[in-house]
């Protein structure tokens, strides 16, 4: 592989990296001025996120492969959290001349390696040269009933989490510190592992992915559905993570509640359901909605720590 590929070259790399068998309906892939899929009578549902290094991502942390998985599973995470079902992906990454050749391949092969679980094909992308790395991945997902929407909190609903957030944050602090284990958290904060709730999609009146930490998220849940969202500090505490990484906070000389409340880029759900479909098969049930008007309390007060802003 050259060190140093021209645009033409790249593409037409990338044209064989994202080459799938899938047969998903995808009539023009890579190649041409646009992709053209087959439509059916099933809705759409689009969403866009960037990874952009130094906000996102540290290259001394990360490889090209971890990168492009990471976003990829927080892509496909927002598609699942409507309630879809993911299909295609438009790439655009922007990255240093040195190595691209090898650079775009480990993304590609990043991006294919969550892609591929799920059967979703890559239809098309951009690319450009920059001082620093980019990525954004656009998905297109299909809805075969009705979206999952931010306002279908209902008073009375219990609020269930797919797993117990914090661990990516966990991993972050290792990472800041300089250090490389436990490797459960730094992996988790690395690389994601995306497992689809399909057992919360069947019943949530409302959910959302974590990427900005359980508190802004479920702030969001709770804004727009006008309820309350009550945690129980002992539901959370229950979960099988909640020993090791409450030692490991302690070691730390940090609060785990900070990592699980605040902590963001787990990209596991956050869902509410009718108190009649409960069932330990949803996942971890930690709290209820009650009536308000878009507060998240914990036991009761209001949390004042806030999750992720970038401004
Ligand atoms: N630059 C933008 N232009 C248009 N819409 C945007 C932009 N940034 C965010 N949004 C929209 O704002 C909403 C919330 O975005 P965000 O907080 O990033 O959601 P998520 O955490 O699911 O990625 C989404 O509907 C998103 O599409
Ligand atoms: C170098 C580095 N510093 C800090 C973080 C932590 N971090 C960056 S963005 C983010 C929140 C999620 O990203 P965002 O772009 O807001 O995702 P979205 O909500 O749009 O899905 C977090 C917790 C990180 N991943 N890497
Ligand atoms: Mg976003």
């Amino acid at each position: 592989m050259p060190l140093i590929e021209s645009e033409a070259g790249l593409i037409e790399r990338l044209r064989d990296l994202f080459h799938t068998s899938f047969e998903n309906g995808v009539e023009v892939g890579i190649g041409d001025d646009g992709a053209v899929i087959a439509a059916n009578n099933n809705k759409l549902v689009a969403t866009v996120d960037m990874a952009v290094e130094e906000i996102h991502f540290k290259r001394e942390w990360s490889t090209p492969f971890q990168i492009g998985a990471k976003l990829t599973t927080a892509n496909l995470a927002d598609v699942f959290a409507m309630g879809a079902t993911p299909k295609y992906l438009l790439v655009a990454a922007a990255i240093t001349e040195v190595n691209n050749s090898q650079t775009v391949t480990d993304l590609a092969n990043g991006i294919r390696s969550v892609a591929d679980k799920f059967k979703v094909s890559v239809i098309g992308g951009d690319l450009s040269k920059s001082e620093k790395m980019s990525l954004s991945i656009t998905a297109l997902g299909e809805l075969s009933g009705k979206a999952i929407t931010r306002d279908g909190a209902k008073v009375g609903d219990l609020v269930y989490l797919s797993a117990l957030p914090g661990l990516s944050a966990a991993g972050l602090a290792i990472l800041t510190r300089g250090l490389n284990r436990p490797k459960y958290v730094v992996e988790a904060h690395l690389n994601p592992k995306l497992v689809a709730p399909n057992n919360l999609m069947k019943v949530a009146n409302s959910m959302c992915d974590i990427s900005d930490g359980l508190v802004s998220d479920a702030g969001n849940i709770a804004k727009a559905s006008g309820v309350n969202i009550d945690l129980s500090k002992e539901l959370l505490q229950k979960s099988d993570d909640y020993k090791d990484l409450a030692e490991l906070a302690s070691e730390l000389g940090e609060d785990v509640f900070d990592w699980i409340l605040t902590g963001g880029e787990d990209h596991f759900f956050l869902a509410t359901v009718s108190a009649d479909k409960a069932s330990d098969d949803l996942g971890l049930l930690v709290g209820k909605v009650e009536a308000g008007s878009g507060v998240v309390n914990l036991d009761g007060k209001a949390i004042t720590k806030a999750g992720y802003q970038h401004f």
